[in-house]
């Protein structure tokens, strides 16, 4: 279970500040889905980072099944898979080498780290990548690659930034199969979208974030019927109450 609390953040440059989060308070649970929905600029990935323990919060905390980030980040981190933003594959090892060098960052060793690998290649059908070098790997199997490192730890709690951003039908189907498989063993998994079908497809619950706070939240259904509105899309558009950023 992952939750937010009150969380606030500013970037200062030199004529202006920006207030990327503004008391943003939220939980996602474990056995759903929950998405982070907002327009270009609403503090998603801020809150994101805050909650891999990147950037510090000026104000509030996050909390990793009951584990205050700050206080104890390695502990938090241990129950924390990430899928990040950009894929940085180390593009000289082959994808077993990349998933065994995160095995290890995850503290996982001999026979257990050889376990936990053969386990995420077997599960993510990806043995014929495996002893490949990592260059010229497609978008498609850089997010295998990707979706190994950050699982192969086997963590409870589950955070992914933009997950489907530059892959092609195929790939992003594969992402949400695995999506609701992870879901369906009692995981919590929690990621960012502006796209709004992608959103309405996997979540559960949705977190609707403008201006680096909660605006609404509920499921999909409950958020067209608070808005008075068939679709996603438009219940999005009232509830945040302008269209400046919104992605189809
Ligand atoms: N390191 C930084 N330095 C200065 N400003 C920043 C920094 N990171 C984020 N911001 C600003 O904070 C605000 C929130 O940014 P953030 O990346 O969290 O939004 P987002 O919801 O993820 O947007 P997008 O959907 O475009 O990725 C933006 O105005 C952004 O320019």
């Amino acid at each position: 279970m992952i939750e937010v609390n009150n969380l606030h953040k500013s970037f200062y440059a030199k004529k202006n500040t920006v207030k990327a989060l503004n008391g943003l308070s939220f939980s996602a649970k474990n056995g759903e889905i929950t998405g982070i929905l907002g327009p270009n600029g609403a503090g998603k990935t801020t809150c994101l980072r805050t909650l891999y323990g990147l950037l510090s919060a000026d104000q509030g905390f996050a909390t990793i099944d009951g584990i205050e980030v700050t206080k104890d980040p390695l502990a938090a981190r241990a129950k924390l898979g990430i899928f990040p933003d950009k894929f940085g594959l180390y593009e000289r090892l082959t994808a077993y080498e990349q998933i065994d060098y995160f095995a290890s960052l995850h503290g996982l060793q001999g026979q257990a780290k050889r376990q936990a690998i053969e386990n995420i290649i077997a599960d993510l059908e990806m043995e014929e990548l495996a002893y490949r070098k990592t260059a010229g790997f497609s978008q498609g199997q850089r997010m295998k690659v990707t979706l190994a490192q950050a699982l192969v730890h086997q963590p409870q709690n589950f955070v992914l930034d933009e997950p489907t951003r530059g892959l092609d039908v195929m790939s992003t189907r594969i992402l949400r199969n695995y999506l609701n498989k992870f879901k369906a063993k009692g995981h919590c998994i929690l990621f960012s979208s502006h796209v709004m079908q992608e959103v309405a497809a996997l979540c559960d619950r949705v977190i609707i974030v403008a201006n680096g706070k909660l605006a609404a939240q509920g499921t999909p259904q409950e958020l067209c019927e608070l808005a008075g509105e068939q679709q996603l899309e438009e219940a999005f558009v009232k509830l945040i109450g302008s269209d400046e950023g919104v992605a189809a």
